[in-house]
């Protein structure tokens, strides 16, 4: 998936609120987006997802199997949990059976009589995730998914998001309760005055490294470098080639 000179804003005079941002998400990316409040955090999850339309540039080969987990999930409807999630897995062409398997391992089998409206900030914000997840995405994006969730549900997380990324797709994560902090293979991607900076991810310990040579054209290198260094290599410009 990439973003091309993606520019966004709210309104035609408003501020911009993301401008020129370039990003490549490879198959098995996991990226943490992080900024200070209002640096734009959601809005790029938004875009992302394709609930929000950039104003400029682009955004291409967004996998066909989006699941999104917003900050606040809209518990104003007039469902019971369950009715909700098979009406969610009957949009998404799958059957209502994948319900259970998720209500167990989020800890939210109690719930699933219970009406929406009825449910706590943290049980909510769980049905958001199962929503999110009842179809195996091949985009996964989870805005503050640690906030409000119980001990036992948060530990369960970042092996969720390590199983989506094992099986091709992409996951993009907003945190600011550092839920994935020092997990391993990590994309920081950085929002600051509407740019992101994307720093590389940590791979995860392997049992040898190796060293390969690149040869490049001079113009590409610096792109090359950071492409690589976005991907977790530990990847550094050297000089020109003889
Ligand atoms: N629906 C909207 N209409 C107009 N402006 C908006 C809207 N949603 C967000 N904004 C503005 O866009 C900017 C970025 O907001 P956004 O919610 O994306 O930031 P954030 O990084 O997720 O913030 P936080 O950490 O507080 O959740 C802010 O200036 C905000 O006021």
């Amino acid at each position: 998936m990439r973003l091309a000179n993606l520019s966004f804003r709210y309104a035609r005079r408003a501020p911009w609120v993301l401008h020129d941002v370039d990003l490549d998400l490879p198959p098995g990316t996991i990226a943490e987006v992080t900024g200070r409040n209002g640096a734009g955090k959601s809005t790029l999850l938004r875009l992302l997802a394709g609930t929000a339309r950039p104003t400029r540039g682009s955004i291409t080969a967004r996998p066909p199997v989006v699941g999104y987990a917003p900050e606040i999930f809209p518990v104003a409807q007039p469902f019971t949990v369950t009715a909700y999630l098979s009406h969610m897995a009957a949009v998404r062409g799958i059957p209502a059976t994948t319900i259970g398997p998720w209500a167990e391992r989020l800890g939210m089998t109690s719930l699933l009589d219970v009406p929406l409206g009825d449910l706590s900030k943290g049980s909510a914000h769980k049905v958001g995730l199962a929503q999110a997840l009842l179809a195996p995405p091949g985009l996964l994006i989870l805005d503050e998914p640690f906030s409000g969730l119980d001990e036992q549900t948060r530990a369960e997380l970042p092996a969720l998001v390590d199983e989506v990324a094992a099986a091709g797709g992409i996951v993009v994560v907003s945190d600011h309760q550092n839920g994935l902090a020092g997990h391993p293979g990590v994309t920081h991607l950085t929002l600051e005055n509407g740019t992101a900076h994307a720093s590389g991810a940590t791979r995860p310990a392997t049992s040898g490294q190796s060293i390969i040579e690149i040869l490049v054209d001079t113009g590409d290198a610096e792109a090359v470098t950071q492409k690589l260094q976005a991907e977790g290599y530990d990847a550094r410009l050297q000089g020109e080639a003889p």
